[in-house]
């Protein structure tokens, strides 16, 4: 099936959105609730989206029974009996979340087999922290075939997991979150170095712990995990989701709008806030209600991407798209990702003024018109980030490859066209 978005630019972005579950979050739960032997485990406020109904499939690939109520935003995962530690092709190479699952089925199955690992193509996105750290705990790890055309399977292999001192090289996201689970139903008290801080990775272990996993210092970049012998099934609330939030900040702010974010938190947007704030957005947050509104000619910035709470790669492409409407010269240093400007190329077939140096430097120079063109969906955010482009292109901008945007914003037209937005959705 292909997916492909229409936007008409033009119009000015009022009323009041709710923002989904995060799907950052979501994706290592549904890993974790594996790991829970008996009962059934809820989350409430699960996002819509590709990536969860891919993870759906993957849990019962493996043997679990896993339903999604999507009218009530609810995944019920009943773990008791696992069948598989086959993580299929056809479905893990869909999603970069489903290598979340490899720690359950280790702990369960005592193997897990990875035919493959998606994810948006931002360059290099190596697992090594993770294969490593399994490692350091006692498994082995066998590649079988990764060189052939079909890309083979990695083997990991374990008879108990064994507590020990694991690290991350940087802080990588689902890294910490991946050597938190190994430890959580391993022998004796595993020491992590150099934890991501991200708000998700704190959320997984709020769930963790609420199943009965011994974990301090999560949101430190030393984190302790004292193995127990089992965890049970528990109800849990995903986040709202930053990305999601953030991206609809910008869609309020390039139009020129004023928009009501409904479960948004401005502290989850770290740094973000502040470089809007210089380019003219104004927020006021009034409880779970974030208020954004952009007056102002738009303002050029700078922006260097770096862990939380620094500035989130994920909200990269929406600010390119942004500062095109900015007036001078903005410069962004992409730190995190090796390959993530793709959206240059598509930004300047509608107009826009980029540069790029390198993988990871770009300028861009406005303030330039837009007009709609035929544009094409690299990544997640670079499709989410053109439609931000096409709010404010003359005429109508086409957006191919469009399940990227799927994977990652629940109704997205749906929303923006609830904002006075012309966003469709077309299927073929
Ligand atoms: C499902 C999920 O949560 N995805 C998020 C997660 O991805 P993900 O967890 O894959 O991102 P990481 O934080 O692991 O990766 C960041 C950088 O570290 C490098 N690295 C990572 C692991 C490793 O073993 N070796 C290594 O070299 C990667 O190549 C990359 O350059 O964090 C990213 C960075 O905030 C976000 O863009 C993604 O939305
Ligand atoms: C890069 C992203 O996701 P993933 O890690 O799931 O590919 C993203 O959410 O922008």
């Amino acid at each position: 099936m292909s997916v492909t978005y229409r936007v008409k630019g033009g119009k000015q972005l009022q009323g009041t959105v709710f923002i989904q579950g995060a799907k950052n979050s979501a994706l290592p739960m549904i890993g974790a609730a594996l790991m829970a032997s008996k009962g059934r485990t809820v989350l409430r406020n699960i996002p819509i989206i590709e990536d969860v109904r891919r993870a759906v499939e993957l849990a019962q690939a493996v043997g679990a029974k896993a339903d999604l109520h999507e009218a009530e935003r609810t995944l019920v995962i009943d773990a008791s009996e696992l069948s598989s530690p086959v993580l299929p092709a056809e479905i893990a190479a869909r999603f970069r979340g489903s290598f979340l699952f490899v720690p359950a089925l280790l702990h369960r199955l005592g193997e897990a087999v990875i035919e493959g690992v998606g994810g948006c193509n931002l360059g290099s996105r190596n697992l090594d922290f993770h294969y490593n750290g399994f490692k350091r705990m006692g498994a082995t790890v066998t590649e079988h075939d990764t060189d052939s055309a079909d890309g083979g399977y990695i083997h990991v292999k374990v008879g108990q997991l064994q507590a020990g001192t694991l690290y991350c090289d940087t802080p990588s996201h689902t890294g910490t979150e991946n050597l938190v689970m190994a430890g959580a139903l391993a022998n004796g008290t595993t020491l992590i170095k150099n934890c991501a801080l991200e708000p998700e990775v704190l959320d997984n272990i709020d769930f963790l712990q609420r199943m009965g996993a011994q974990i301090e210092g999560g949101g430190t970049g030393f984190i302790r995990v004292t193995g127990v012998e089992e965890l049970t099934a528990v109800e849990h609330t995903v986040m709202p989701d930053r990305i999601d939030a953030g991206v609809l900040v910008m869609a309020c702010a390039v139009t020129g709008g004023e928009v009501s974010l409904v479960g948004a938190e401005l502290e989850h947007l770290g740094v973000a806030v502040d470089k809007l704030e210089q380019m003219g957005v104004e927020f006021s947050q009034q409880g779970a209600v974030l208020q954004v509104r952009r007056e102002r000619p738009l303002r050029p910035i700078n922006v260097i991407t770096d862990e939380y709470p620094g500035f989130a790669t994920d909200l990269q492409s929406p600010i390119m798209a942004l500062a095109t409407q900015a007036v001078g010269e903005s410069y962004i240093y992409e730190r995190i990702f090796d390959s993530r400007f793709q959206l240059a190329e598509e930004l300047i077939r509608m107009g826009a003024s980029i540069e790029v140096a390198g993988n990871q430097r770009a300028k861009v120079y406005g303030q330039t018109p837009l007009r709609g063109a035929q544009t094409v969906a690299h990544d997640l955010r670079s499709g989410a980030a053109l439609v931000l482009a096409g709010l404010v292109a003359e005429g109508e901008t086409e957006i191919s490859q469009a399940y990227y945007i799927d994977r990652g914003h629940s109704n997205f037209a749906e929303r923006l066209t609830a904002l006075g937005a012309d966003v469709q959705r077309e299927t073929a």
